[in-house]
């Protein structure tokens, strides 16, 4: 069982501002251990809630070079479109903190769905060998050190939907779904080995939408039966998993 805490808030501004403290912290921690900081990005509402991050203090105390940023899941889409998550977290947060460019590592918008699924991994792969990202002694996977996680509604992670094979995948890095359940149906995502060898995943879920899919999976709501596991109750970092909760994504605990 993970170690894991949770965070309710009033209101979905405190829990921005608590995310930024949360955020600057490790940061900080990671500098001074290895003086890299490797961090995942999912697309969704995660990123409206980094928008403390841009503010001061943050935007001028944080060291923004030692930043390396990943994405959790991909839409097979153009980086220009409203649906790609590399544009929402461009618009959103990228564009307005000094990240050197070459240590932000897109999906690449120019393949098909495997191909790029494919790709990203190589590219992960090359990284582990440049000492840019650790393994995992324990699984073997690559281990980021921040895995920032949205959730929607039906308890779904990255472009881990319920139901669906790709929940089981053990052995890929990155891959590839073509049937989402919502749209866009394409997309790419790291797997549940690679999510769950983090050191630290932030759990950030605001709003009423996602009420049940809390109550379930912090055990105060229906529990599903073992085939109906939500993909967030597989949410299990080696390190730390840490939640944060507005009081209406909590109003069911
Ligand atoms: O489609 C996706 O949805 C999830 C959840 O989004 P949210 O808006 O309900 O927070 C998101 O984390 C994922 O990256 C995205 O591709």
């Amino acid at each position: 069982m993970a170690k894991t805490e949770k965070r309710v808030f009033d209101s979905e501004e405190d829990l921005a501002v608590s995310l930024a403290k949360y955020i600057d912290h490790l940061s900080d921690q990671f500098a001074k251990k290895k003086g890299l900081f490797t961090v995942v990005l999912s697309g969704g509402s995660l990123i409206e809630c980094l928008r403390k991050l841009v503010e001061p203090p943050y935007v001028d105390s944080i060291d923004w070079s030692i930043w390396h940023i990943f994405w959790l899941d991909e839409r097979v889409v153009p980086k220009t479109h409203v649906d790609s998550n590399y544009k929402l977290a461009y618009d959103g947060f990228l564009s307005k903190v000094p990240i050197p460019p070459g240590n932000v590592y897109a999906i690449d918008d120019t393949l098909s769905a495997e191909g790029a699924a494919e790709e990203y991994e190589a590219r992960l792969k090359h990284l582990v060998d440049s000492k840019v990202i650790d393994i995992s002694a324990k699984s073997g996977f690559p281990k980021f050190d921040l895995n920032l996680l949205g959730m929607g509604p039906d308890g779904h992670v990255a472009s881990l939907f319920p139901g669906h094979l790709l929940l089981k995948e053990n052995k890929k890095w990155v891959t590839f779904i073509k049937d989402s359940p919502k749209p866009p149906p394409e997309r790419i995502t790291l797997t549940f080995p690679v999510i769950n060898s983090s050191d630290y995943i932030a759990l950030v879920v605001p709003g009423d939408a996602q009420a049940d899919a809390v109550s379930i999976a912090l055990g105060g709501g229906n529990h599903p039966t073992a085939e109906e596991t939500l993909p967030v109750q597989r949410v299990a970092p080696e390190g730390l998993l840490t939640w944060f909760l507005d009081k209406d994504a909590a109003s069911k605990l």
